[in-house]
């Protein structure tokens, strides 16, 4: 099916399985620490600076309302599972050495199917899993060593957010009946492990009207509760859908700086260059030498294509520059990073109100996913934020990072009860495979502490 007539959609998520690397890892380890981190004595290259195409005064609304659905036509396909990126076994090699916290790439079952995408070319790109192309709902096989692997990943990642929770609503509940004050107790616990007061009501209401005057142990509240999260989470656990009809899609990363915007951006590139989608990385931050160097490594080690621009220079003209480039090349994704000083929080509206512009000039749809990194640890502070990204550049879709030793990781329960913006990934550590798919249910399971 030619791309030129066909409007393709995929959506895009879930863990990849390990396979050859064709990079070295000592191609890695020359630039990056054991914590894929970048070496400040390894030199980047000197990188062309953007032009300015449009005059910095005229500001215009960006953004827009952020969406919370997809659009209807994004329909979804069979899929199966795919080739991991060769970087990421790379940089497993490269992590083997010095760090312990690393999660080895799970096997993949046998029989996990592929999704497929004919490029114009007639080549079929084999997407990973968790992407699809638009011809089919069914919905993709269940890969059961994967998604174990994964739960007790994202367990551990959220041991300190549910075992804080469940040790307290344990003491609660010894040998109570269910009354208005252990009600009252137990809403102040919920809201204090920053669920939210809405999911922390919905929750207190739902043990009520099934146990009220009864005996409840631990284990009931944490069951009910974890019921009442999945409800919450369900609608906003979504799949990043690329309508890859625009090559490339355009993807503006928004965020606070250190909320993982660079680190999630190299992980996702990895995931769609290891499906053998063309990728391009855009270096918007052009406030901090470290985070164009630090992407331009992502580029190199996903085999990405890197543009960047001198430091100081202006965001937008990079932007635009690069949307031109990546339409000349005939990329399929364009990633933009961008500045997140809140601290000049005029200005950052100003930039990034223009990056949205300058690209609607050469696609009015574009960007065509806004896409905002959000730090669970960051708690209450994190809710913030997407209030003030949202106006500022239409975050359309959001990835909470840093879930993996938080006892902060509620938050995301509260921001998506509030804003209903997607969550398509959570980032539980820094390496470049822990980026995962957000699922509702087993995100709500890991929280209340329960088994699978
Ligand atoms: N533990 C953990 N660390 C993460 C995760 N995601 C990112 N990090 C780390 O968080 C730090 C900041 O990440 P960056 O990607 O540089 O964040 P940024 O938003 O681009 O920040 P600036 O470059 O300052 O704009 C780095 O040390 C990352 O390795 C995650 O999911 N878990």
């Amino acid at each position: 099916m030619a791309l030129g007539f066909i409007k393709k959609v995929f959506t895009f998520g879930k863990n990849k399985p390990a396979e050859e690397a064709p990079v070295e890892a000592e191609d890695f380890a020359s630039v990056l620490d054991a914590a894929g981190q970048l070496n400040a004595d390894e030199p980047v290259e000197a990188l062309p600076e953007a032009t300015d195409p449009i005059t910095p005064e005229v500001i215009e609304t960006a953004g827009g309302p952020a969406e919370d659905e997809p659009s209807a036509e994004l329909v979804i396909e069979a899929e199966t599972e795919p080739a991991a990126p060769a970087e990421t076994m790379a940089v497993e090699e490269v992590q083997e050495a010095g760090e312990s916290h690393r999660h080895p790439q799970p096997e993949q079952p046998a029989d996990v199917t592929h999704g497929t995408l004919e490029q114009d070319d007639d080549d079929t790109v084999t997407l990973p899993k968790g992407f699809a192309t638009a011809s089919t709902l069914e919905p993709e096989p269940e890969a059961p060593a994967v998604r174990i692997s994964w739960f007790q990943r994202l367990r551990q990642g959220l041991a300190r957010t549910s075992s804080q929770l469940t040790g307290q609503i344990a003491a609660l509940f010894t040998k109570r009946k269910l009354d208005e004050d252990t009600l009252d107790e137990l809403e102040d616990l919920l809201i204090q492990a920053d669920l939210g007061v809405e999911t922390a009501m919905r929750i207190t209401g739902a043990l009520s009207s099934e146990r009220y005057g009864k005996d409840v142990s631990g284990e009931d509240v944490a069951a009910i509760m974890a019921s009442e999260i999945t409800k919450v989470l369900k609608p906003v656990a979504k799949p990043l859908a690329l309508d890859l009809s625009h090559k490339p899609h355009v993807i503006l990363v928004v965020g606070v700086n250190g909320t993982g915007k660079t680190t999630t951006i190299g992980k996702l590139a990895a995931k769609l260059s290891g499906s053998g989608l063309k990728v391009m990385l855009a270096a918007g931050d052009t406030f901090r030498a470290a985070a164009i160097e630090q992407l331009k490594i992502w580029a190199d080690r996903t085999g990405s294509t890197f543009i960047g621009t001198k430091l100081g220079a202006d965001a937008a003209g990079l932007a635009y520059d690069a949307f031109e480039k990546a339409r000349a090349e005939k990329s399929d994704v364009l990633i933009i990073d961008t500045a997140g000083r809140l601290q000049n929080k005029t200005e950052l509206m100003a930039e990034l109100e223009k990056i949205v512009r300058v690209l609607g000039k050469l696609d009015p749809d574009a960007p065509h996913t806004v896409l905002q990194t959000l730090d669970a640890t960051t708690g209450q502070n994190a809710m913030n934020q997407v209030e003030i990204f949202r106006n500022i550049a239409g975050v359309n879709g959001l990835i909470m990072t840093k879930l993996d030793g938080t006892a902060r990781g509620g938050i995301l329960v509260a921001i998506a009860a509030k804003h209903k913006l997607p969550v398509y990934f959570i980032g539980v550590g820094e390496g470049v495979d822990d980026l995962e798919p957000f699922e509702a249910e087993d995100f709500a399971t890991a929280i209340a502490g329960l088994p699978h």
